[in-house]
Formats: C-alpha cells, structure tokens, sequence
C-alpha cells in the first residue's frame, strides 16, 4: 500500500470504506476500498464475488478494477475513481434532472447490464449510491452483492437496499433472476426525475404497501406467483389502486413514464431485459457506436452522419483525466447537453418519507435501509390510496443500427462490410447488406437470445449476428448467398 497516498474518505459502505487516493509512481487518481472484514488468506479473497465478477467484465460503464492488495490481513480494492455517485448528485440537486441527462445515464447503464446479464451475472444491489459519474459518463460500482445465474438457488442471504428492492426478494422468493436489477433501474429513473425515491418504504412491509399504492394490487393476471409467495408467507397484499405515474412523476415524458412502468412490472417474467429496455421508444436518440467503428472513425477528413458526430469526438479523452482506458465502445445520446458538474451546487434536499432514522441525508441512514428491520409479516389494515389511471408499455425497436450501418457506408473501410438490423422479439428483421444494398430477410425464427442483435454482413456468404451491446465477438452466424431467390437467411448457426 506503500505505493499510494491517502487522500481522504470518500465513502464508508457497508462492507468496506472508500478512499480517494494517489498512485504515487503514475500520479492515477484511485479509489481504494479497504474492506471492514479481516482475509486471514489469499484464497479467501480471490474467491470474493466482488473479485470474481468484476474480473469478468470490461466495459466501460462497470468501474475497472485496477488491484487487491492484501496487506496485514487487511484487503483493499483499488479502482479507477469517479467524482460522485448519483445520490450525491440528486442530494445537491436544486431542480430535476432534464429529461436528456436521465436518458444518457440510463442508456449508459442499461449497456453495463446487458453486457454483465450477458455475462451470467445479475448485480443485485442497485441503487444510485452504486451509481458513480465522471462528467457525463456512469458506471456500475460495488459487486459486492453480485450473483452468477448460473449458480444454484436458493438465494437466501439478504439482498439489496429496501427501497430498490424487488416484489420477488421482498417476498422472500428463494429463486430470482437479472430482472431485480431491472426493478431497481425502474425505481432509479423515477427517483432521477423527482429526486425522490418511487417506493420509499420503512420497512419490508412497508415496502410492499409503497410498491401497492403505486403499481397497485397484483392480481393473477399481473402476477399470479407472486400471489402463491404471498400466500406462502400468509401475507396479504394491501388492496390499492394503480397510481397515474404521470402524476407521480409529472417532468417525466411518456416514453419515460412507459418505461418506468415496465421496469416496475410485478412479474419479473414481464419486466424488460436491459437490452429490450435499451430499443424502449425513450431510448430513440440515443445511439451505441462500437469500439471498431469509434477507432476507425478517427481516421476521417469528411463529418461523420449527424447525431454520431459528438460521440466520437476526441474530447471523450479529456473527460477521463484520470487514467481511464477508454479505448472501448462509448455510448452517447445525441441530445446530451448538460454536463452532469453543472448539478454540483447545492440545492433542495430530498424529502424522504421515512422513519426518522433513515430521515438524516446521509450515507449512514441510506446503508441502514440494508439492516432487514421488519421482515415482511402479514398485515392488512392499508388504508386504500385511490388513484385514477393506468399506463399502457410500448417498447419500440431504435433505428441505431440504421445509423451505424450509414457510419460504415461512409467510412470506405471495407465496402462490402455491413450492415445492420432492426430486430425485435420474434418479428421479421432486415439485414442490409451494404454491397449492393441488398436486403436480406431474417425471418421469424431469429433465435429469442437474439433480439437485440446487429448483423454483420462480410459479403462472403455469411452474415454474422452480433449482440448490440458488444460487438467484440459474433454470436451467431448465418449463411447467404445472393443467389437465394427470395434473400433469405433460413438457417443460424452459433458460431
Ligand atoms: N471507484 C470509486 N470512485 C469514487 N468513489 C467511490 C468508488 N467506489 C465507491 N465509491 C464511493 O464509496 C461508496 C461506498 O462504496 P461501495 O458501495 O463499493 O461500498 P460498500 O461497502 O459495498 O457499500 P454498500 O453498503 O452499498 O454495500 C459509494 O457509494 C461511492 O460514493
């Protein structure tokens, strides 16, 4: 530890707390979390979920991990550090957050959770405290919690902060998946345009009534396990009427207000995965741009098409000043404005309609909510809240792909490399092929794994499916030949 100077606290988590640090050989600025417990081995450290699952992924909206030093018995992580988490953005925060700044973020972090839920991991403690930003970029921190889908259920030890948690946990569901962490981004988007948390219950129970008298009762149609959880638990869902969400959250958009309300669906089976949540309509002006693409479009004399223009300008590297690797893919919406540093004045406080210990702003009473303080027993004296309104989901598939295939077409790298898709869940998806414009038809059976996919055409007989959300390896393959007389892709081959 030798290496580095301490700089000063700046954040005491749950597990560990967090220092704001010098390297001092390369003058990095890094964040070092000194972890509470004592690792009396190696063993015991490396096999951390929080080691294990960040060693997995690069990407560049999930904070990088950059050593483990174990020294005395004393485990410290050292990470590239950002300049604040979205909490304290929110807290010194004087008005909402414009539409355009919740879209950026938010697409942002959708890409990290396609990328780690693609991975095999689920987060499974979301919250904006775990939400860290540099200027305009967000990324995922504290993998302290984070969980392989491969492993086996029952999950049984406490998950996630109360006010972010989902119905299936609170319910005590012992097999869950990535859609908690699909819950909690409906929770953080809400909270990011009024600057209150959407579901701030004091409790467990308390908790399940807040959900109730906003997404209103479940009923077999809305979540039909959730009642068998229930009944296994003899708990009674208080009776309450759906809230009209564009009152509760009246700066939002009605892209915004959909998306929310599907994030926030009592079925987990029902919620969005976050790449169908990245082609939501609330997504249109947001664009990914491969690390391929970005690389090559640095060569370019000529203006790139608009809107793609301002993601690959080089200012990306002043915004890191700090030693970040970003040399891969970077996610921009084209509307993006506001530099987050504009929120740092202080401003209004967050009201949080909590009990008086969880009142006090701070870092302490937000980790408190952890403490599982009234596991969820029955109870059914709800005063019914009465609201009118529903709202409808209309996810819609982005034109993205459209734009990047244009970004290739212009950029002459290779004339007969590809192309794009606008490929939604079991409907019929073009693949257009820049040599010669052709038009291939994927049909139905494009695989359901797939449907966030981007094809990569070589025009050399096979057209290769990408996920969107990482274009660093293909994931299926398709032959084709010119030939076909009806264009078709008939068969998909994993690669
Ligand atoms: N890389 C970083 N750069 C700057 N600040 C950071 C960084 N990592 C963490 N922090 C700050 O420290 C706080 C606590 O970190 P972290 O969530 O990793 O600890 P924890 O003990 O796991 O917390 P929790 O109680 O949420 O589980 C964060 O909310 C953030 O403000």
């Amino acid at each position: 530890m030798e290496r580095y100077k301490v700089i000063k606290e700046v954040g005491d988590g749950t597990f560990g707390s967090v220092f704001r640090a010098i390297n001092k050989q390369s003058d990095e600025i890094v964040a070092i979390k000194k972890m509470k417990k004592k690792y009396f081995s190696w063993e015991e450290c490396i096999n951390l979920r929080e080691v294990k699952s960040l060693r997995r992924m690069s990407h560049p909206n999930i904070v990088k991990l950059r050593e483990v030093i174990r020294e005395n018995d004393t485990l410290f992580f050292v990470f590239e550090y950002m300049e604040c988490n979205l909490y304290q953005l929110m807290k010194n925060r004087g008005k909402p957050f414009t539409e355009a700044e919740v879209r950026n973020w938010c697409f942002q972090v959708f890409h990290a959770l396609a990328h780690m839920h693609q991975r095999g991991y689920f987060h499974r403690d979301l919250k904006p405290e775990n939400l860290l930003v540099t200027k305009n970029v967000i990324k995922i921190a504290d993998f302290g919690l984070a969980r392989e889908i491969s492993s086996e259920p029952p999950y049984t030890e406490y998950v996630s902060t109360r006010w972010y948690r989902a119905p299936e946990v609170l319910l005590q569901a012992t097999s869950y998946n990535s859609a908690v962490d699909m819950w909690a981004m409906g929770a953080i988007i809400a909270e990011l345009f009024t600057l209150r948390p959407l579901f701030p219950g004091s409790n467990e129970a308390d908790e399940m009534y807040k959900i109730c008298s906003v997404i209103g009762t479940p009923d077999h149609d809305t979540w039909s396990d959730g009642l068998c959880l229930a009944e296994s638990l003899n708990f009674q869902f208080p009776m309450c009427e759906r809230t009209n969400l564009f009152q509760l959250i009246p700066s939002a958009s009605e892209e915004a207000v959909s998306l929310i309300s599907w994030l926030c669906s009592w079925d987990p089976n029902r919620r969005p995965t976050a790449s169908d949540a990245l082609q939501h309509s609330f997504f249109q002006p947001c664009y990914y741009v491969p690390p391929s693409l970005r690389y090559r479009s640095t060569n370019f004399g000529a203006t790139p098409p608009s809107g793609i223009k301002g993601a690959m300008e080089q200012k990306s590297i002043d915004r890191h000043p700090i030693g970040n690797n970003f040399s891969g893919a970077k996610l921009e919406c084209n509307n993006w404005q506001t530099n987050a540093r504009a929120s740092y004045k202080t401003g209004v406080q967050r009201k949080l309609e909590m009990d008086s210990k969880v009142l006090d702003n701070n870092y302490v009473s937000r980790n408190n909510m952890k403490q599982s303080q009234g596991k969820l027993t029955p109870r059914n004296n709800y005063s019914n809240l009465v609201y009118n309104g529903t709202t409808k989901d209309t996810p819609r598939v982005s034109d993205v792909a459209d734009q990047l295939s244009e970004l290739s077409v212009r950029s002459k790298v290779n004339n007969s490399r590809v192309v794009s898709t606008d490929m939604a869940e079991g409907k019929l998806a073009s693949v257009k092929a820049t040599n010669g414009g052709v038009h291939y038809q994927v049909p139905n059976q494009v695989p359901s794994n797939f449907k966030a996919g981007g094809w990569h055409g070589q025009g050399h007989g096979y057209c290769y499916g990408y996920d969107r959300t990482d274009y660093a390896e293909p994931v299926y393959q398709a032959p084709y030949t010119r030939n076909f007389p009806s264009r078709k892709l008939v068969s998909y081959n994993h690669v």
